[in-house]
């Protein structure tokens, strides 16, 4: 396995000229374009890494994987799916038109960045203190990483800069999807996309996935089975924002990406995969990572179609 990462990584870092490191949030554009590393961890247990994967970002999107599932465990399938879609977008994951176009009720899916705030306006806590302390212990607790944290200088760009998602959180107070206070919830939201790991912390979670919500490395459950399927089948149709189709053709299997660079997947009763590649494509996916991912689905048939 070490030996076919090395290569894979190897074949496909050139594609990380081709793209570019996100920098609209602008403490991001600060990342190496070239970096270019994976860590893939079995279901019994084995790690093992390749490339630039001890590379620190920011996880961004991936935790909108996070909270969902956080979500769903504080208020159960049904409330959390009564103020967020299960559909998937052909819009940018930032897109603030479907919102009233589509449905004016609730955002297309919780992958996408309103449908993300929705969500985490849904997690319990007294105020963004409690609700981000909760998110945190609770991803500390999926990576099997206590030094997980938060990235100050991130946090504070991406709050300074931040209207974007501002507008679609004033939206959905407006429409009443959103019930907290607006400001609190964006703090949250601004928070969580701000948590710095490694590619070895998102194959973790994407290993637990795949184990039905089971920590491979204790044995111990963190979350339903049901909680686990749910959030699998959003990745697949969702994950990928509007790319999220043809990655389901070309790679096959349940992922979300950030604009940090990071993509993490989960391969049903096999591996989780974390890659990581700031250098991302016009969708604002990794570049060299989903290259990376093609590569391994087609070496080790991991497509789940
Ligand atoms: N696609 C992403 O990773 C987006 C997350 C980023 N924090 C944002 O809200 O714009």
């Amino acid at each position: 396995m070490k030996k076919l990462l090395d290569v894979i990584i190897q074949n496909n870092r050139h594609y990380t000229e081709e793209g570019s490191v996100a920098s609209y949030i602008p403490e991001l554009e600060k990342a190496d374009k070239n970096a270019l590393g994976i860590c893939v961890v079995t279901l019994d247990g084995e790690e093992y890494f390749a490339g630039d994967y001890e590379t620190k970002f920011t996880i961004q999107s991936i935790s909108k994987v996070i909270s969902l599932m956080l979500a769903l465990l504080d208020n159960g399938r049904e409330y959390v799916f009564s103020k967020v879609g299960m559909e998937p977008t052909a819009e940018t994951f930032n897109s603030i038109s479907n919102l009233e176009t589509r449905n004016p009720h609730k955002p297309l899916n919780p992958m996408i960045n309103s449908g993300a705030i929705a969500t985490v306006s849904m997690i319990s806590g007294q105020d963004s203190n409690e609700m981000f302390g909760r998110i945190l212990k609770f991803a500390r607790k999926i990576t099997g990483n206590p030094s997980l944290n938060l990235n100050e200088d991130v946090y504070l760009s991406e709050k300074a800069t931040g209207h974007r998602n501002r507008s679609l959180a004033y939206f959905m107070k407006s429409t009443k999807v959103i019930e907290q206070d607006v400001e609190e919830v964006l703090d949250v939201y601004f928070k969580q996309c701000s948590i710095e790991a490694t590619c070895r912390d998102i194959a973790r979670i994407g290993a637990m996935l795949a184990n039905d919500g089971i920590l491979p490395w204790t044995g111990e459950r963190v979350i339903p089975r049901n909680v686990a399927r749910i959030v699998k089948t959003i990745m697949v149709t969702c994950g990928m924002y509007d790319a999220s189709g043809e990655f389901a053709v070309n790679v096959g299997i349940p992922a979300k990406s950030g604009v940090g660079g990071g993509i993490l997947t989960a391969v049903p009763k096999r591996m989780g995969i974390g890659v990581v590649g700031p250098s991302l494509d016009k969708k604002g996916n990794s570049i060299g990572g989903v290259k990376v991912l093609e590569e391994l689905s087609r070496e080790l048939d991991l497509s789940i179609f």
